[in-house]
């Protein structure tokens, strides 16, 4: 799919194929987590050490279950929570249970950032809404800092996805899976630059124009 989205398209596309189409969020969260979980396998990287680096919109929920995708191969998974999640959203916080089931560990410590040897960026997506600042910042440095492999779920965290410019601080990330759609702000220099190797995953989420095709 070459068409490319803006942040507004890609929220309203989710809504209508979850409340008009009646494809659960979860669903589509796990379908996010699959395509991101096999890109990380097929594009061959180092999973000796990983750590899932997620806050608690939506974008944290896709890296969390891909937290567990590994977990449940025996792949060495830890991760590093931002953000209060008591003010998870409902499939985030759906994902941490699931997550604690299987008991993959959590760490505060940014050192087990920096060691790894490849780094989920789960921090956030289309919902970035302003500068990176503060606890956020700081991983976004230290994800920069490393000689791991970074791998951006849907937007790598800082870049708006609708102008391409970092928002304070983005992660450069070696490749990024993003859902349904390019994001227009991925087609500029900036953009990018921080997306790295770009794959897009059809997880079921249509513009109008296809679904309205299909029927
Ligand atoms: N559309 C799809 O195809 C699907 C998208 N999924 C994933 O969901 C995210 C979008 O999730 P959302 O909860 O709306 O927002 P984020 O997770 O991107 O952001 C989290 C949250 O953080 C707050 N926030 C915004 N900017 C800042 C900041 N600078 N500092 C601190 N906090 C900030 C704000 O409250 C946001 O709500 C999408 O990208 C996909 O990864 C679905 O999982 C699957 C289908
Ligand atoms: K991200």
């Amino acid at each position: 799919m070459s068409k490319a989205i803006t942040i507004a398209q890609a929220q309203s596309y989710d809504a209508h194929t979850i409340n008009e189409i009646g494809i659960p969020a979860m669903v589509l969260m796990e379908r996010a987590a699959l395509a991101t979980f096999n890109n990380l396998l097929n594009d061959d990287y180092d999973l000796t050490r990983v750590v899932v680096v997620a806050a608690t919109g939506n974008n944290g929920g896709d890296g969390i279950a891909v937290a567990r995708l590994l977990k449940v191969r025996n792949i060495d998974v830890a991760i590093y929570l931002l953000g209060d999640p008591t003010k998870a959203t409902d499939q985030t916080a759906q994902q941490l249970k699931i997550a604690n089931y299987y008991h993959i560990p959590f760490t505060t410590d940014l050192n087990d950032v920096i060691n790894a040897t490849t780094i989920i960026d789960a921090i956030f997506g289309v919902g970035l809404s302003r500068p990176i600042t503060g606890k956020f910042a700081e991983a976004v440095n230290a994800i920069n800092a490393t000689d791991a492999s970074t791998v951006a779920i849907d937007v790598p965290s800082g870049i708006n996805a609708d102008s391409g410019e970092t928002l304070g601080v983005a992660v450069m990330a070696d490749s990024t899976t993003t859902m349904a759609y390019k994001k227009v702000g991925m087609l500029t220099a900036n953009g990018k630059q921080h997306t790295g190797i770009l794959h897009v995953a059809d997880i079921g989420i249509y513009g109008a124009d296809h679904v309205e095709t299909i029927k």
